[in-house]
């Protein structure tokens, strides 16, 4: 169980995260959308104690991550690939997290096979392309065999196998009554993968909803995410390959109608 109260976070003038509040139950996969920039990262790093709220808490099972006794065991995430010594193999990167958080070596073998690195354990990790770092990145999260899942953008990078075994890993780690938090882009993944959805748009709270009761009146979840957020996009590009290219002579860059795309931000 994940417990988000009044979170809030600033960055000098910024406001990352602004009194957010929200529950991640367990046996389901929660879906965790907002435009670029809108705070799920942040949000992320401080349920797992990398990020010190301003204001508000973030809990794991009732307790802040820096009061977890054994942390590895309660909680684990995927926040960024590559956070390995590239000149470690797979496996002794495992085996130095393990050791950390009191964990068996021999998991370290278990959780290569569920991620599919068995047969590259032993080549450095600064060799791995993205897909393979994402999947060693998902073996640290699973290594305490922890109830709370955290996956900040898991599919980055992954080819469609790897999209479909994402999907189904998170589904059975639900299925299993684990919590799953899952940061994504990709609405249509979502809208595969998530029982439930929260949206926060510049920081703050926009839906705490499962998907069925968001999409009820027949608008796809796409619809419904750009209804939700339309007043809360920080980053917008223009229209089209004439509004981007300044230096293209088409009449239209300088239509009433070419700016009326432009955003206003
Ligand atoms: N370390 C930092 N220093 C300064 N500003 C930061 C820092 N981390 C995040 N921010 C700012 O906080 C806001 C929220 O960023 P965050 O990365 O949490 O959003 P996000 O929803 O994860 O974005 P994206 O979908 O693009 O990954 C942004 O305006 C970002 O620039």
């Amino acid at each position: 169980m994940i417990s988000v109260r009044g979170l809030t976070k600033r960055y000098g003038s910024t406001a990352a995260v602004e009194d957010l509040s929200f529950d991640v139950a367990p046996g389901a996969v929660t879906g965790f959308l907002g435009p670029n920039g809108s705070g799920k990262s942040t949000t992320m790093r401080m349920i797992m104690g990398l990020d010190a709220p301003d204001a508000g808490q973030a809990l794991v099972n009732g307790r802040p991550y820096a009061e977890l006794a054994w942390p590895l065991r309660e909680v684990g995430a995927l926040l960024e690939a590559r956070t390995y010594h590239p000149g470690r193999s797979a496996s002794r990167h495992l085996r130095a997290l393990a050791a950390g958080g009191g964990i068996p070596g021999a998991r370290v073998d278990e959780v290569l096979r569920t991620v599919g690195l068995s047969e590259v354990a032993h080549r450095r990790a600064g060799t791995f392309s993205l897909g393979m770092a994402q999947r060693l990145g998902i073996a640290g999260a699973l290594l305490g065999d922890p109830g709370v899942l955290l996956f900040d953008e898991p599919v980055n990078g992954l080819d469609p196998e790897g999209v479909r075994w994402i999907r189904d890993l998170m589904k059975g780690l639900a299925a299993e009554g684990r919590t799953v938090l899952v940061s994504s882009h990709l609405i249509s993944e979502m809208a595969l993968t998530a029982d439930h959805l929260v949206v926060i748009g510049q920081g703050r709270l926009l839906a705490d909803t499962s998907v069925a009761e968001l999409t009820a009146d027949g608008a796809s979840l796409e619809e419904a995410f750009f209804r939700l957020t339309s007043g809360s996009a920080t980053y917008r590009g223009t229209a089209g390959p004439s509004a981007a290219a300044p230096h293209a002579a088409a009449p239209s860059d300088t239509s009433p109608t070419a700016t009326s795309h432009r955003s206003t931000r």
